[in-house]
Parts: structure tokens; C-alpha cells; sequence
């Protein structure tokens, strides 16, 4: 089975002492209508950092650098009824990079409370895996997504293996 590779990668700061995260609203293409992390594919002959790297600078504007990364292990996303939609996705979170989120033709960024993630507008999967990637964690777990391709099926942990 093939899983398309793909970066998230999740910017952080403190407002006022508060925790928050960089996502945004995805206006284009898979996911498009969903509050989503910032990120896509892997282009051939790039690392998943240097994907992430030019993800961020190409949908919000913003600059980070690889060594500036800190990664957070690999989610996989399996669509049993579409799976043509299977993905592996390498997590990084950053909480040094610079610039102003900018809106760009495929995101609108937003920063979000860590503790008040929008969960209700985002990929029903992340509630499974978002807060523990942002508390530190190193994941490596499999979605599977039921029929809908929206509700979880099951969330399968391989990160003792
Ligand atoms: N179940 C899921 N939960 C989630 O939170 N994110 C998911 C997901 N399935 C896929 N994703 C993310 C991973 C990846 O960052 C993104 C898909 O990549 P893209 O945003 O690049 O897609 P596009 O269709 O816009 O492609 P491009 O034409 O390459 O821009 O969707």
C-alpha cells in the first residue's frame, strides 16, 4: 500500500504566558474548509525538514530553519476507503522561526491557545494526536479513518516498538 509523504509542521509561541499554535483555515485542495497545520507534500529528493521549511515559508510566510525543528515522530493517515488518500505525515513543532503569518492562496493562519485547540473545525483525528505532539511527545501512530473518511476508526500506538 502506498502512503504519500507529507510534513506537518506546527509553529509555536506564548501570548500573555498562554501557549498557542500557528494553523489555519486550508482554502485549496485536500482538506480545503478545515482548520489544518501547516504543511504538504514532499517533493522528490527533499528531506521531510526541508519540506516543512519551505511549507511554512510558502503558505504563511514565515521563515524557519531545519535546525530549529523539533521532531515530533510521524503520523499516518490510512483511508481504507479511499486510498488513494493515505499519507504518512512527519510532525515537527518550531518554537523559534521569524516573520509575520501572512495569508497566502492556500492558508489563512491563526493562532490558536494550545489548551483550546479548534478541534471541532479541524480533522476529527486530531484531537487523537495534535495536544501530544504540542506537549512534547515523539508519535508514531496510525489513523485509521472509517468509511466517511472524516470519524476514527481506530488509532493504532507504535511508539514502543
Ligand atoms: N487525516 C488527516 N488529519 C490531519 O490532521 N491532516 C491530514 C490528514 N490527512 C492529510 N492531512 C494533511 C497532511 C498534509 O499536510 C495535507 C495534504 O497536503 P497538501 O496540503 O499539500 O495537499 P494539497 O491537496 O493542497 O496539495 P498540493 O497541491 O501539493 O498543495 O493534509
Amino acid at each position: 500500500m502506498t502512503f504519500t509523504a507529507v510534513t506537518l509542521c506546527f509553529l509555536t509561541r506564548e501570548s500573555a504566558g498562554v501557549p498557542q499554535v500557528l494553523l489555519g483555515l486550508k482554502k485549496t485542495g485536500f482538506g480545503r474548509g478545515k482548520v489544518v497545520g501547516l504543511g504538504g507534500h514532499v517533493e522528490p529528493g527533499e528531506t521531510d525538514a526541508e519540506a516543512a521549511c519551505r511549507e511554512v515559508h510558502e503558505e504563511a510566510g514565515i521563515v524557519v530553519r531545519q535546525e530549529d525543528l523539533r521532531d515530533a515522530g510521524v503520523v499516518t493517515f490510512d483511508f481504507p476507503a479511499r486510498p488513494e488518500w493515505n499519507m504518512s505525515s512527519r510532525l515537527f513543532v518550531a518554537a523559534n522561526w521569524t516573520g509575520q503569518p501572512a495569508e497566502s492562496a492556500e492558508i489563512r493562519p491563526e493562532w490558536f491557545d494550545v489548551g483550546a485547540l479548534p478541534v471541532d473545525r479541524m480533522w476529527q483525528d486530531a484531537a487523537h494526536w495534535l495536544p501530544l505532539a504540542l506537549a512534547g511527545s515523539f508519535l508514531r501512530l496510525t489513523v485509521v479513518l472509517n468509511e466517511d473518511n472524516e470519524t476514527v476508526r481506530e488509532v493504532l500506538d507504535y511508539s514502543s516498538l
